[in-house]
């Protein structure tokens, strides 16, 4: 098991944890990752990457002025690149994308918030070999994955983020020179938001409106030069900068453009789905009209493992302190108890490790759809997209959501201390909570979701075939239920009611609105707080449904401890959302009100059973001391101690007094101020 760099003893009570533990850790740790052979493969670039400590600062990054921040994270990036060169030679195409998922794991030790070159990975590369011809990525490839060049997404306006139709940059085609002409004719239509726009990139994909022989095409993506490669310095025409401080993310240098008439060659129009002809004919993509929204479709999925990710942190960093603090003393002459006794402390955190584990095995799951949405549409078919559109949408949205406030939930199930930035759990939530809003805000992912809700629904009154996730709508048209009997199988049965009679109360209202006069577009948008509803309870359904059958189906050939533990997990799950949507149970399934009290009976006897084995849990997600960070989450549990030793570092710490003494206190206290 990974141990920190600074050898500690390791606490008693984590010792006496450990001991407890009744399965094999190493065993969870393989299905986390998805099989031994990953879980090895994980160690190996870990080590290549951390072994040597060149993740660590000279002096913490929390002191450091906002310049200098920067500044490190860069002098990391760049030793972080050289570090794990190696560990991508595999590296062939979008199939072998998994590295990246370790890759990006590796680098939490580098950085307690954002690599500026984060989005040269996440999405420059992603999108090059998702919207470039093959001749283009002969091009730009091999320059892009040597850190040749670097560089970012730069989409989202000072106006516009969610309505990409809106976006007001112009990119004009002049057949006489056969280049584009970039523009931002407004003070809105600078570029904004992209991550290392502000000072680190010197290239970056840019979506503008395409015109050509005087007719808009709508948006589509170009790679733009903006700085030069020698001296930097911004290429005439071209104005950029950072936007400023923000509540994370501030290693990013998240920046803006604008563009004044700055040309570009044709080829830098990325032309997989759509092209530009020399004498500026435009060729209408013969596929879906949406493929130029690739990217924001693969790092959605990506996404959902990324905060997986980050509560598996949030919770190993809680769950170990919960073990090591004591507080209160509730039955007289006895010691005080360990938080972790607290069945409040267990319902606030176990159902981190459950989501954690839900959250991972969604996103596995919903990888290998991409996967084969993807090849399908290499054959030219893209059937499937709308539905993987909509999957990548509300996971997106939900997995993100739940996360922000989980972690949330572990910052308060640590108290003040807590609080601390040395816990790590700040820099964890401030991570996570621009989740939710980024790659497409939660509410807007979440309608979109509903868009396709409300058309399969349509399609089952109609008796046409419906895609997989949607099935259980056509049971409920047809008026087939199934009696409440609180079994596993039986929750996630009515978490699929409660989706199909919020959809059909959605269609209901839709109709009925319309039917009194309204449009479809003012009906719709009345019924929005119920399409988000709907949305969200599918998606509940789908990660339930994804997460009992993937560990029913990964443990199949576990040992009987770990089947029994991961049982548990599922069955924890259910029951806190069950028992979290009482409401939309009494009125969507057959429910009754002892059935609700047999159902929180049943969660706080989960929570006692999986008592034992918290810390053991946590310890499979196998994660070093560097990754998390934390004062409080370390392996030896050396709370106290490093606790002590973090304040020791504060700058205030480093004199004994302060000159601000001499200068305001002394003189106040003695009325000559
Ligand atoms: C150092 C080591 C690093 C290693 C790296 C490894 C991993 C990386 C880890 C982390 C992740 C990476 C980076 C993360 C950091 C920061 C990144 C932030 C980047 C950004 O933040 S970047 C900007 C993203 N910005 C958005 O996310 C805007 C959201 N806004 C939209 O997305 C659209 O604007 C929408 C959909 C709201 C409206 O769009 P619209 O107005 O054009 O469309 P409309 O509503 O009319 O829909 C017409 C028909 O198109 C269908 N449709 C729509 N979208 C589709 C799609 N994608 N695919 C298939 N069908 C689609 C509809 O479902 C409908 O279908 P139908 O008609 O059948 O109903
Ligand atoms: C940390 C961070 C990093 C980012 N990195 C990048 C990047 O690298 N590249 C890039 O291009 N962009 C980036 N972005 C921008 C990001 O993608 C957008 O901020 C995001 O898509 C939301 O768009 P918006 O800011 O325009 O919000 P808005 O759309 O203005 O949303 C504001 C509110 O209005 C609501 N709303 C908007 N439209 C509707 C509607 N139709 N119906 C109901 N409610 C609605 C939303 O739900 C939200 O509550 C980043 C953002 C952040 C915070």
């Amino acid at each position: 098991m990974s141990q920190n760099k600074t050898i500690m003893e390791v606490n008693q009570e984590l010792v006496k944890e450990r001991a407890k533990c009744n399965f094999n850790v190493l065993e969870v740790t393989h299905i986390l990752d998805g099989g031994e052979k990953n879980t090895l493969h994980r160690k190996k670039i870990e080590s290549i990457a951390l072994d040597e400590g060149a993740y660590k600062d000279p002096i913490p990054e929390e002191y450091l002025s906002p310049k200098e921040k920067y500044e490190n994270a860069v002098r990391k990036s760049c030793l972080f690149c050289k570090i794990v060169k190696n560990a991508l030679t595999e590296f062939t195409g979008l199939e072998h994308f998994s590295n990246f998922f370790v890759l990006r794991r590796t680098a939490d030790a580098f950085f307690k918030e954002i690599s500026p070159f984060l989005l040269h990975l996440g999405m420059f590369l992603p999108t090059i070999l998702g919207q470039c011809t093959t001749e283009q990525q002969a091009y730009w490839l091999p320059r892009v994955l040597d850190i040749q060049i670097i560089g970012t997404y730069a989409q989202t306006e000072l106006g516009h983020g969610t309505f990409i139709r809106g976006l007001e940059t112009t990119a004009t085609y002049d057949p006489e020179t056969e280049e584009f002409v970039l523009h931002s004719p407004t003070l809105t239509s600078y570029k904004w938001w992209a991550g290392g726009l502000g000072k680190t990139v010197n290239y970056c994909i840019v979506v503008a409106q395409l015109y050509t022989k005087g007719v808009c095409h709508g948006t589509h993506l170009f790679i733009v030069q903006i700085r030069d490669e020698e001296t930097h310095m911004p290429l005439p025409g071209i104005k950029v900068g950072e936007i400023g401080a923000k509540m994370g993310f501030n290693t990013a240098d998240n920046g803006y453009l604008a563009f004044d008439h700055y040309r570009i060659p044709r080829q830098n129009m990325m032309m997989k789905n759509a092209q530009v002809l020399k004498d500026g004919t435009y060729v209408k993509p013969d596929s879906h009209g949406k493929l130029t929204y690739g990217t924001m479709v693969l790092v959605r999925v990506i996404l959902v493992n990324e905060v997986a990710f980050n509560l598996a942190k949030a919770c190993t960093i809680a769950t170990r302190y919960s073990a090591v603090r004591r507080q209160s003393q509730p039955k007289p002459n006895e010691p005080e108890p360990q938080i972790l006794d607290y069945t409040t402390q267990q319902h606030k955190l176990f159902i981190c490790i459950a989501t954690a584990h839900a959250l991972q095995l969604a996103s596995a799951w919903l990888w290998k759809t991409f996967n084969a949405v993807m090849s399908d549409m290499k054959k030219g078919n893209t059937d499937s997209l709308p539905e993987l559109h909509a999957l990548s949408s509300c996971l997106k949205a939900l997995s993100t959501s739940d996360v922000t406030s989980l972690i949330e939930q572990c910052r308060y199930s640590c108290g003040g201390h807590g609080y601390m930035l040395c816990s790590g759990l700040p820099n964890i939530y401030s991570f996570v909570t621009a989740t939710r809003t980024y790659e497409g805000d939660y509410t807007i992912l979440l309608l979109q979701t509903a868009r396709f809700l409300v058309k399969a629904y349509e399609q089952a009154e109609a008796g046409t075939p419906v895609t997989p996730t949607v099935l259980y709508l056509i049971e409920f048209v047809s008026g087939k239920r199934t009696p409440w009997d609180g079994s596993p199988e039986g929750i996630i049965k009515s978490f699929q009611e409660i989706a199909a009679g919020n959809i059909s109360s959605c269609v209901k209202s839709i109709r009925n609105r319309m039917s009194s006069g309204l449009s479809f577009e003012d009906a719709w948008e009345l019924t929005t707080i119920q399409l988000v509803g709907a949305a969200e309870a599918h998606c509940r359904a789908v990660i339930s449904d994804t997460y009992k059958k993937e560990i029913a189906r990964i443990t199949a050939s576990s040992s009987t401890n770990v089947k029994i533990v991961m049982e548990q997990l599922v069955n924890l799950y259910l029951h806190y959302w069950a028992l979290n949507r009482t409401g939309d149970l009494l009125r969507y399934s057959s429910i009754s009100g002892e059935d609700v009290a047999n159902l929180q009976m049943k969660y706080e006897e989960l929570l006692t059973l999986i008592r034992p084995n918290a810390v053991g849990l946590v310890d499979a997600f196998d994660l070093r001391d560097e990754i998390l960070h934390s004062a409080l989450g370390s392996y030896d549990g050396q709370v106290y101690k490093r606790l002590f030793a973090e304040a020791l570092k504060s700058p205030l710490n480093q004199e004994p007094v302060n000159e601000t003494f001499h200068k305001y206190l002394k003189p106040t206290m003695q009325g000559k101020l």
